[in-house]
């Protein structure tokens, strides 16, 4: 499933992890009370960021650390409660 197939299924994923409490990582960190998971998820992107940073600087590990920054995005847009569908109209409506 090497193309965009992948983005949905890992986003239905945390959907369901965020429905259902189980003990996987991504469904606990979405468990925590409100501010706490919302800090450690917006945490999570600062950290990721910042190693985006470094691995353009470097040369080294940028798919790697872009698909870090990116799965923290998705987390963060899943316990907001915005659809995965939302995310791909806003890209078709810029995209010229
Ligand atoms: N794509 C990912 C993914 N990428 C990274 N991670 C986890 O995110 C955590 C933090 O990543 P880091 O690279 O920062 O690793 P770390 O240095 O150990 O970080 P710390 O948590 O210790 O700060 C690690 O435990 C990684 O395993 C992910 N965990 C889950 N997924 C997807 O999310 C779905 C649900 O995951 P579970 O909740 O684990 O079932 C899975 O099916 C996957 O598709």
């Amino acid at each position: 499933m090497a193309d965009e197939k992948i983005l949905r299924a890992v986003y239905e994923t945390l959907e369901s992890r965020r429905d259902n409490p189980s003990d996987s990582y991504t469904s606990k960190l979405m468990q925590d009370s409100d501010k706490k998971a919302e800090d450690k998820i917006l945490e999570k992107i600062a950290e990721e960021a910042g190693e985006v940073i470094l691995a353009a600087k470097n040369n080294e590990n940028l798919v790697y650390e872009s698909v870090d920054l990116m799965f923290f995005t998705l987390l963060n847009c899943v316990y907001k409660g915005i659809s995965i569908d939302e995310l791909f109209e806003e890209f078709e409506r810029r995209h010229k």
